[in-house]
């Protein structure tokens, strides 16, 4: 699937991992709707971006990936601006292991959310022009990460989920590719104040910082060229992409049939 002239909606999309991706996005001629919770960020980024990619391409809209009719009237809104969705990347997520409500509420939720109201504006079935949705998990989504369970949880939920939707779209016709993409650490914010982040585990802070060490850090360039391969090659479906500084690979998991 080309890019040039798709609608895409990226949550997350005003720092880090999200911002690589919608400005990846605007590279290759599609229009973004950036939906994020911080407004004043958001609206300098989205000023920018116009700026340097052309009036119009780039529109903020203040979401909260935890409120479902936040998600629900940002889509319309990117609906009735750009005139249809075709491209969803569900990355906001956070690292909080004592609010972890809010991190089940945001990681896995939120990415729940996003999908099915984007199904509502992208299925074949009904009226929609199909398209792709590519959430963002973590290699915590494909192992255990001892120092945040709920994080590893929520980060698991987004890979079964998506490789579920991936199959009922496949199964039922939606029009719709669902891919997931699981990278070790990456170069942005989200690392900083780790210990404070892990809650009733940051005596595991030191190991966790080991496996940075071990494992090394990605640049968010490294992610984007997941993304681009995830949303361009019309063959993915239901796949899990694994990224760190070693090289990516598909992620293959045990078939109980
Ligand atoms: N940085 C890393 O080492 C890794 C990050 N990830 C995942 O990548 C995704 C993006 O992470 P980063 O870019 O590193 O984080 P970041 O902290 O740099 O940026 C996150 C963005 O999401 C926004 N956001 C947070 N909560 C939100 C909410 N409830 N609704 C809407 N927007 C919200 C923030 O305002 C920010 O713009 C997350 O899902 C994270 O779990 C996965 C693997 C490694
Ligand atoms: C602290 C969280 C920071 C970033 C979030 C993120 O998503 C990054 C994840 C990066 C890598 C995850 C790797 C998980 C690997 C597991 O499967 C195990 O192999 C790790 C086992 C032990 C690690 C040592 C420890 O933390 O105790």
């Amino acid at each position: 699937m080309a890019l040039n002239n798709k609608i895409a909606v990226v949550t997350g999309a005003v720092m880090g991992i999200g911002r690589a991706v919608t400005e990846t996005l605007l590279q290759h001629g599609a229009k973004v709707a950036l939906l994020d919770v911080n407004e004043i960020a958001g609206k300098n980024l989205t000023e920018t971006l116009n700026q340097q990619h052309g009036t119009g391409k780039a529109l903020f809209l203040k979401c909260d990936v935890q409120s479902e009719q936040e998600i629900k009237d940002t889509f319309q809104k990117t609906v009735e601006t750009f005139g249809g969705i075709d491209i969803v990347c569900n990355n906001a997520g956070i690292l909080n292991e004592e609010t972890w409500e809010k991190a089940v509420s945001t990681n896995l939720m939120g990415v729940i959310r996003g999908t099915y109201v984007g199904m509502e504006h992208m299925n074949k079935l009904t009226g929609g022009r199909g398209g792709v949705i590519i959430n963002m998990a973590s290699m915590a989504g494909i192992g255990p990460f001892p120092s945040c369970p709920v994080y590893t949880a929520t980060k698991h939920g987004v890979v079964g989920f998506t490789r579920a939707m991936g199959a009922a779209s496949e199964a039922s016709g939606y029009g719709i590719r669902f891919n997931v993409i699981c990278p070790s650490f990456v170069q942005t914010d989200f690392l900083a104040n780790i210990p404070e982040k892990l809650g009733r585990f940051s005596h595991l802070a030191d190991a966790a910082h080991k496996l940075v060490d071990t494992l090394g850090i990605l640049s968010v360039s490294e992610v984007t060229e997941c993304f681009l391969e995830l949303a361009t090659d019309e063959s993915k479906n239901g796949e899990a992409l694994v990224v760190f500084p070693k090289g990516k690979t598909y992620a293959k998991f045990p078939s109980v049939l």
